[in-house]
């Protein structure tokens, strides 16, 4: 298959969106008709600027509201085709795109449909070019890609084709199965989008909402097992209308579109067999158990305050890097890595961040695969200098420029501590209680969401969870998770629009997106505070009317109540399924650690987070933040 994107998925003048398609390394695009009537330039200076990048306009579109006119209207429409004919021979482009009438004006009838698109397919030999037929899914007669078939079959003209547009398509939920016995060569061009599912009209769910392959909820790969049925192997461009791209970085996005194509037609490949010839085979996605290592770049004066930290909430440090300013802090199955080092990528993080999150390391089946994968998908790989002997880790590039590490055993790689660290305590008795990285949420701007949800997906063998809209008190922040089946991995996404929720104003004064914060697992919350406590450690204050509530909400005690309130607890319950968090207050930076203990739980709390979030604003607007 031709793949290619649409001028309308991005944002920026028509120069900056060649610019950025030929950059994500697609052949082709196709012009939508506004982005040329706002360009300052002929056609032919269009064509010189698609060409000069190495692309092709595939497509010229929209041309709207043609078929079933009634004259006076029919005649002016065949002249308006005319004019555009001439544009395409200008443009180099041979395929105009027609979208279904939306025009009160317009008369039904298949048969009237197929004379017109008959006599336009005579026009457009005649001119040297073709054109493809679409059903909007709004249109106003013709709204079912089966019977814009049924219009293009009566036509029966070499130089008339069907669009299959997989939005039009799976957002009615039209049947797939009539697509198997179109002839691939009467499908001109395939577009292909996905959407979140959404109650809403079809245009405005279509106008605002369509995102790449894998980003949303629609069934793109049973749509392309359909299609591929047909033995199609022609143009297959994305068309995405969204408002989040319009605003977000061309260049990102377009990589993004591209991205997503690879992986839908992987998973062709994986599914039928049909591979694309110029599509090497990609590794398996990553198969993840758990985090490694949750790495923090970190001043001098910074790490010392930082390890104290660490050592109330009960780790150990467990090793001294051979040749860096890094120690490892041990807990259970969590490793923090706190690198001070003044060289490399963590110092150049902690310049431009200050006291951050500045890599997180995955346990996962096969690193180099990993890294192959990712490369395959256009991430971008990431290695420095590391001293004689010491291991070099493979990566690429995560979120806000910070690193995502991969570690397995099949390699050795997880013999890292003994290789790159020297032993100074393996003796955790003195922990509290703490097992596992249950979770990492990051925060990040709203128009780079779908981005790192592709990201994951892409890469790692996950699931992502339904968007949650969470109340912060000052605004409304969106939530995702992305998870394993066995809940190994879990790490949530979090953006909101307003400038004043807490994950904002983290954004803000991280200078970037990143991690906010960090679950830890414990199978005992009520002894883990208890040791916390112990160790000077605050805990984040709950108001009591939370623990009122719950008292007449849940089937809970009144001493369970009470014990969750004197130890600042937070409950949540799913069937049988309960759930404990309980929050640390911020540190320098604005990142915070929550523990959690999951009896069976699998969601994240989801009722509780406004109550912490009002707890955790009520606090940074004090003057100081709390000590730990
Ligand atoms: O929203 C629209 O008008 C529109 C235009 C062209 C298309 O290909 C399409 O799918 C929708
Ligand atoms: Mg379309």
């Amino acid at each position: 298959m031709r793949t290619a994107i649409a001028t309308v998925c991005l944002s920026g003048t028509l120069s900056e969106k060649i610019e950025a398609i030929a950059a994500a390394r697609f052949k082709g695009v196709e012009i939508f008709e506004n982005d040329l009537l706002s360009f300052n330039g002929t056609p032919a200076d269009v064509r010189r600027m698609v060409e000069g990048h190495g692309l092709e306009t595939i497509t010229f579109q929209p041309f709207r509201d043609f078929e079933g006119m009634p004259e006076p209207q029919r005649s002016k429409v065949f002249a308006r085709a005319e004019r555009k004919f001439d544009v395409m021979q200008e443009l180099g482009c041979d395929l105009l795109m027609v979208c279904s009438n939306v025009s009160p004006d317009s008369l039904g009838g298949i048969e009237r449909a197929a004379a017109d698109f008959r006599e336009l397919g005579e026009r457009a030999e005649k001119r040297g070019v073709r054109v493809a037929f679409e059903a909007l899914s709004w249109g106003r007669h013709i709204h079912d890609y089966r019977d814009a078939w049924e219009v293009v079959r009566r036509a029966d003209h070499p130089a008339v084709g069907l669009v299959l547009d997989s939005f039009h398509i799976l957002a009615r939920g039209t049947d797939l199965a009539a697509i198997r016995s179109i002839p691939a060569d009467k499908i001109f061009l395939v577009q292909m989008a996905d959407a979140p599912r959404l109650a809403m009209d079809y245009l405005s769910w279509s106008r605002h909402y369509r995102c790449f392959p894998g980003q949303g909820d629609l069934l793109v790969d049973e749509f392309m097992l359909a299609l591929n049925a047909t033995g199609f192997n022609g143009l297959l461009s994305l068309e995405i209308f969204n408002d989040r791209f319009r605003a977000g970085s061309a260049r990102s996005v377009a990589v993004d579109g591209h991205r997503s194509l690879i992986v839908m037609l992987d998973e062709l490949r994986r599914r039928t067999g049909t591979a694309s010839p110029d599509l090497p085979a990609l590794p398996p996605k990553a198969i993840c158990s758990g985090v490694e290592f949750v790495e923090f770049a970190i001043d001098e004066r910074g790490a010392v305050e930082f390890e104290r930290t660490l050592g109330r909430l009960g780790f150990r440090k467990a090793g001294i890097h051979r040749s860096k300013a890094v120690t490892r802090w041990r807990q259970g199955g969590i490793n923090i890595v706190v690198n001070a080092d003044k060289e490399g990528f963590a110092h150049s993080f902690n310049i431009t961040h200050g006291t951050a999150v500045c890599a997180l390391a995955l346990r996962v089946d096969d690193a180099p695969g990993a890294v192959d994968r990712a490369v395959a998908l256009l991430d971008q790989p990431f290695q420095q200098p590391v001293g004689p002997g010491e291991m070099t880790i493979p990566a690429v590039r995560g979120l806000g420029g910070s690193l995502l590490y991969f570690v397995d055993n099949k390699t050795g790689l997880d013999r890292l501590w003994d290789v790159d660290f020297q032993a100074v305590d393996t003796d955790d008795a003195a922990g509290a209680g703490l097992k596992a990285v249950d979770h990492v949420s990051q925060s990040m701007h709203y128009e780079e969401v779908l981005t790192w949800l592709l990201f994951y997906t892409s890469l790692l063998e996950v699931r992502k969870t339904p968007v949650q809209a969470v109340i912060d008190p000052g605004g409304v922040v969106q939530s995702q998770a992305i998870e394993t089946a066995d809940g190994a991995l879990r790490f949530i996404l979090n953006a909101s629009q307003s400038q004043r929720t807490l994950s904002s104003r983290f954004l803000n004064d991280l200078f970037g997106s990143g991690v906010q914060h960090i679950a830890l697992s414990t199978d005992d919350i009520f002894a883990t505070v208890e040791q916390l406590r112990a160790n000077g450690v605050d805990l984040l204050p709950i108001p009591d009317n939370y623990y009122d509530d719950l008292e007449v909400r849940t089937d809970l005690s009144a001493d369970e109540v009470a014990r969750l309130r004197a130890c600042h607890i937070l409950y949540d319950r799913e069937g049988a399924a309960e759930y404990f968090q309980v929050y640390t207050g911020t540190l320098e930076g604005g990142f915070f650690f929550e523990i959690v203990e999951r009896r069976g739980y699998q969601g994240y709390g989801a009722t509780n987070a406004p109550i912490r979030l009002a707890s955790q604003t009520l606090l940074t607007s004090m003057a100081a933040p709390p000590e730990m």
